[in-house]
């Protein structure tokens, strides 16, 4: 069975909607290769989509899954965290297994990601639910005839309900950047709290997190986050100061999302012509 391609959501945007035959559903947008809402199967939506979110050509959707390729942040020389959010993707499938369901997004080089960054790339986004699990893959390919380096991310924005009430564990032992402090530090505890008892103003890149599985705790829900072919994990939350200055977040956005990010920034992909890279971040309601 084919899931449908519903024109106009949020302002004319096209999006994909999937729903496994348990009830678990999905919503992607072409515009960016977006993953805009996971409802687990019985369950309540997972991701944050800030109300104040602009669906226009040319920008960034706040909330969901933004893919980041070729190049995370402020990184380089690109518009921050590269053009991958910002540009129409094509659909490739989607269609509804027998426990599942399964859409594919391709996003290839054009003349306008040639025009900032000169190779010939395809990327694949293939989002798959089911259940109470989430699968996110992205594979890029190097289509050319040079090699190129990216760094990337799987920026998922996590509902919370409140944010004082959550933590995450995984990441004890680990080296992290923290963008706010521009310094390096070692994250000596397993428990990372977040909201007004723990960080507020969130923004740390660790490095080496691999296959560490990370849990996202709060009262009474429990989401393992697993990550397979990214190297590193990026947490961000902009706390009510960043927040007030996003023109895309309602002010009190912040406390409902946390952000945890499957990327690799510390040791960019090095793909050479022909060679292909896979990523996958996978989210399980416990
Ligand atoms: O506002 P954006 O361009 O979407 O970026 C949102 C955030 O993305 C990442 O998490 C970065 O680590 C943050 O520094 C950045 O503020």
């Amino acid at each position: 069975m084919t899931a449908t391609t519903s024109p106009a959501r949020p302002q004319g945007t096209d999006v994909v909607e999937l729903i496994a035959p348990d009830g678990a559903a999905a919503a992607i947008s072409l515009h960016g290769g977006h993953l805009l809402s996971w409802k687990p199967a019985g369950a309540a939506e997972q991701l944050y989509l800030s109300p104040r979110s602009e669906f226009a050509p040319g920008k960034a959707i706040r909330g969901g899954v933004p893919v980041i390729f070729p190049q995370f942040s402020d990184r380089g020389t690109l518009p921050r965290h590269g053009f991958a959010r910002t540009l129409p993707w094509e659909l490739v499938s989607s269609e509804q297994g027998k426990g599942d369901a399964l859409a594919v997004l391709r996003l290839r080089d054009s003349d306008a990601t040639r025009a900032i960054w000169p190779h010939a790339f395809e990327l694949e986004l293939s989002v798959r639910i089911g259940g109470r699990e989430l699968d996110i893959e992205l594979a890029c390919e190097n289509t050319g005839e040079t090699r190129f380096q990216f760094t990337t991310a799987l920026h998922t924005y996590l509902r919370v309900a409140d944010l004082d009430a959550v933590s995450v564990e995984g990441l004890s032992g680990l080296r992290y950047f923290d963008s706010v402090k521009q310094a390096e530090a070692l994250q000596r505890m397993d428990l990372l709290l977040t909201g007004e008892k723990g960080v507020l103003d969130l923004d740390r890149i660790y490095f080496g997190v691999k296959e560490r599985p990370l849990l996202l705790a709060e009262d009474r829900r429990q989401v393992v986050i697993r990550q397979l072919g990214f190297e590193d994990a990026v947490l961000w939350n902009p706390g009510p100061e960043r927040c007030a200055k996003l023109a895309d977040m309602p002010p009190e956005g912040w406390s409902e999302m946390l952000c945890v990010e499957a990327a690799s920034i510390g040791r960019p992909i090095e793909l050479q012509a022909g060679e292909s890279w896979v990523g996958r971040q996978s989210l399980a309601l416990l």
